[in-house]
């Protein structure tokens, strides 16, 4: 289990995390959801170590990191995997060098042992064969499976997205979210999403963190924010009319 208690972070005279706490579950896809600058980045980059937060804790099962000395710290690090926004592939590398990156930098093994790894999350993400292909022969929907093979190469503990989806079409969009919950499920991952996607954080979202003016303003799940009458997540869950309308239909199809 990830626990925040009281985080908190600010960058000069600007308080952007004001006491966070929240906890994150094994197996579990967990969306950190919330307006522009609310803060989603900034936290994601403290539970990263990124940011160091002037106060508040974060504990990776049990492992308070602000008390690991630099070795334990980095030896966490190497339980990480990490998806960035707009997949951030080595252009000039393909899609073999890009998976075999993390291993070769913190993995002691052999090239066989590197080959059958990068062979077998090619065959997760559904690319065997893509090994010499470079990022820009790539769709944009394939580029982002191969940022998911190179994340969980090192098979993490903890997984950590931000924005997946962003210029996806709204199909290929879908494929990602359910690649990451599976891979999520079958692993054991504690999986962090930051998302603006709400097609997304109602899709897999089965812990969803709402940020507010640095706090947590809400959280269940995807379930229950069909039914929250919190009004803070009904205005920006449900600012879209075609939104509204699928929570009226929810709720009057759970009236009968
Ligand atoms: N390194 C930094 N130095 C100063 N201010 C920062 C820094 N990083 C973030 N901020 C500020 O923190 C606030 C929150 O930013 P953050 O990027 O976390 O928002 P966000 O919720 O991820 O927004 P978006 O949804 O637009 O990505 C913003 O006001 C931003 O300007």
């Amino acid at each position: 289990m990830i626990e925040v208690k009281e985080l908190h972070k600010s960058f000069g005279d600007a308080h952007i995390l004001k006491g966070l706490t929240t906890a994150f579950e094994k197996g579990k896809t967990n969306m950190i959801i919330g307006q522009s600058g609310s803060g989603k980045t900034v936290f994601l980059k403290c539970l990263l170590g990124l940011h160091t937060p002037e106060e508040g804790t974060i504990s990776f099962d049990g492992r308070i990191y602000s008390e690991l000395d630099i070795n334990q710290k980095r030896a966490l690090r190497t339980e990480i995997g990490m998806l960035f926004q707009g997949s951030a592939l080595f252009d000039s590398l393909t899609v073999e060098e890009n998976i075999m990156f993390p291993l070769k930098m913190f993995a002691n093994q052999t090239k066989k042992e590197m080959q059958y790894k990068v062979n077998s999350v090619l065959e997760r993400v559904n690319l065997v064969g893509a090994n010499p292909k470079f990022p820009a022969e790539l769709s944009g929907g394939m580029q982002k499976r191969v940022a998911i093979a190179r994340a969980i190469v090192m098979n993490p503990k903890y997984l950590f997205c931000d924005e997946p989806n962003s210029g996806l079409d709204p199909q290929t969009a879908t494929v990602i979210d359910n690649l990451i919950q599976e891979i999520t499920r079958e692993n054991g991952i504690i999986t962090v999403v930051n998302s603006h996607d709400m097609n997304s954080v109602m899709e897999i979202g089965e812990k969803i963190v709402f940020l507010k003016d640095g706090k947590k303003a809400w959280e269940g799940t995807n379930k229950e924010i069909f039914i929250t009458e919190n009004q803070a997540v009904i205005n920006f869950v449900y600012s879209s009319n075609l939104f509204k309308k699928v929570r009226e239909v929810y709720l009057n199809e759970s009236k009968l």
